[in-house]
This record gives structure tokens, C-alpha cells and sequence, in this order.
């Protein structure tokens, strides 16, 4: 049966086998459950869910630690409930110690993620491009990642974890640290916010043979490299966190400036989906032939 709401089911198992894979696999970021239909629906295989994108989505305001956990479980759970691809979550810094990291990371996988990502930055944390970062010394952030991997309850559960050091203690310090969260357990590394390619070669060079993460920050202080150049360097998971807040408030000015121009949208129709392409986004058909199914009596079959 179409799901109204897709299970969380396989996709845990398809992120892991993805990331066997070898591809670069791209995770584009959403904020939304229509936005992530978007991700879903253009075709990629995995979808990101960021702090960045749902602060200023939910509060209309910058990443700098103003959403709690619950705030963006509840968030990443409807993300979830509209998509049936595997969706990776930002964990911040775990909200607090590590007994609020085994709650994260338990109400995490209770809302059906596939993976969240941890970060080693003081509370509150600052967006990762942004100055001003302090982090957390490493023996308190090999504390948070042992108690993820130990509160888990699925092992197809993935373990992202991250560290901001780079802007702070320096890239070979950073790459130690992420070399140590691997030792505890982490299956994902991410060296957050390199500026320079030097950097990024290096961190691709020391953390060989684990499985990296690229942030590709839309804008950010990360040197914007191709696709092929980060399938040489070897990166296996690339975000992309804050495209679609970025491309919203472009699309949404424009209309909003034609409609201030023109005192109606009829200047700018054109370049906006149809009512129909629109109501195709969210499933309209999809969900009327699953209302009618009931409606008529015939049999559920069970998928
Ligand atoms: C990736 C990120 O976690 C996010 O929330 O999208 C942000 C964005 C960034 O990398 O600057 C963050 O670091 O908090």
C-alpha cells in the first residue's frame, strides 16, 4: 500500500549499503517535509536535515543553538513520515552530556532516521562556517560518541561524528581528534570547515580508509570543489545543508517583489509550478486513491 506515512523500515540498511557503495553519496539538505519531498522527487538517494536550514525555517533565525532536541526530532520525524529515503539528521552537539546524548540519539532513531551527526563544539554551538567556535576537550566528546554507540538500538543506525577544531586547535589537531572518535566507535568522520584544498587534501589523506563526510556548504569558507575532485579525494558522504533555504528565500523574493511591483502575481506566473505540478509535489493523486480505497470498502491489501 502507498504509505501515507513511509515506514522507516529498510532505509536505515540502504544508507549503509549506499555508503558501501564507494559513490560520493550527495545528501542534499531540506527543512521541510515538502522541501525533502523535493530532494526525493528530483531523485537523489539520501536527504539531510540540518540545524542551519531548520532554525531558520522554524525561527527565522541563525544556527547558533537556539533549537533544542525535541525541536528538531520533531522536525526530522515528519521529514521522515514523507519520504522514503534515508534521512540524516543533525544531532548538534547532543543537548547536553552524555546521558542527554543516549536520549538523542534514542528519540532520533525512534523518529526513523537513518544517521545523526554529533559535534565536539561548546553549547551553545555557533553554525560551523561561522567565527568564534570553542570546542569541548576530546575526552568529553569521546564520552558523548561511547554513549551513541552504546544507547543505538539498531545497529544499521549511523554515527556521524564531527569536529569543529579545525577553526580552533588547527587541521592536523582536528584530524587527530577525529581519528580518536573513530577508535570509540563512530562510523562516519567529518572534519568540519576546511578553507583551504591543502586542508581538505589532508584531511582525505590521513583519514584513509575510514568513511568521510564533506560538508559542501552552499557559500561557506569551504573551497567549492567538483564532483570528480571529491571522488579522488575519496570523500563517501557529501552534504549539501542549506541549498534549499538558500534557493527559497531567492525564489520567494522575486514573487514577492513581482507581487509588490505589480500589486497581483500575474508578472511572474510563468515561472512558478502550475496548481496541478504543485498539488503533484505533495501526492495529491496518491492520497485521494487512498482515501477512495477506503472509502469504497474494497480490501487493504497488506504490502
Ligand atoms: C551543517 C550544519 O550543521 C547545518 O546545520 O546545516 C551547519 C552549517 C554549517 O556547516 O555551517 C553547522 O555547521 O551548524
Amino acid at each position: 500500500m502507498a504509505d501515507l506515512l513511509p515506514r522507516s523500515g529498510t532505509r536505515r540498511r540502504s544508507l549503509r549499503d549506499l555508503l558501501r557503495n564507494g559513490r560520493p553519496v550527495l545528501a542534499p539538505g531540506c527543512h521541510d517535509a515538502l522541501s525533502a519531498r523535493l530532494v526525493a522527487q528530483v531523485g537523489f538517494d539520501v536527504v539531510y536535515m540540518g540545524g542551519f536550514a531548520t532554525t531558520a525555517s522554524l525561527l527565522g533565525r541563525p544556527d547558533v543553538g537556539l533549537l533544542g532536541g525535541s525541536e528538531m526530532i520533531d522536525n526530522a520525524r515528519r521529514i521522515v513520515q514523507t519520504v522514503e529515503l534515508p534521512v540524516i539528521a543533525d544531532a548538534d552537539t547532543g543537548y547536553g552530556n552524555p546521558l542527554n546524548v543516549i536520549r538523542t540519539v534514542c528519540e532520533y532513531e525512534r523518529a526513523g532516521v537513518a544517521a545523526i551527526h554529533l559535534e565536539d563544539q561548546v553549547s551553545p554551538k555557533r553554525c560551523g562556517h561561522m567565527t568564534g567556535k570553542r570546542v569541548i576537550p576530546t575526552a568529553e566528546m569521546l564520552a558523548k560518541v561511547r554513549a551513541a554507540v552504546a544507547a543505538r538500538d539498531d545497529p544499521e543506525f549511523v554515527l556521524i561524528a564531527r569536529t569543529d577544531a579545525l577553526a580552533v586547535e588547527g587541521v592536523e589537531a582536528a584530524i587527530d581528534r577525529a581519528c580518536r572518535y573513530a577508535d570509540a566507535g563512530a562510523d562516519v568522520l567529518w572534519v568540519e570547515a576546511p578553507t583551504t584544498e591543502a586542508e581538505l587534501e589532508r584531511i582525505a589523506v590521513r583519514l584513509e580508509g575510514h568513511t568521510v563526510l564533506l560538508n559542501w556548504l552552499e557559500q561557506g569558507r569551504t573551497p567549492p570543489i567538483g564532483i570528480e575532485r571529491i571522488r579522488e579525494l575519496g570523500f563517501a558522504l557529501v552534504l549539501f545543508p542549506i541549498g534549499s533555504v538558500l534557493a527559497m528565500v531567492a525564489g520567494l523574493r522575486e514573487y514577492l517583489q513581482c507581487l509588490r511591483a505589480h500589486g497581483t502575481p500575474v508578472g511572474c506566473l510563468e515561472r512558478l509550478p502550475s496548481f496541478e505540478q504543485f498539488n503533484a509535489v505533495v501526492g495529491l493523486g496518491e492520497v485521494e486513491a487512498l482515501g477512495q480505497r477506503f472509502r469504497s470498502g474494497e480490501p487493504v491489501a497488506e504490502d
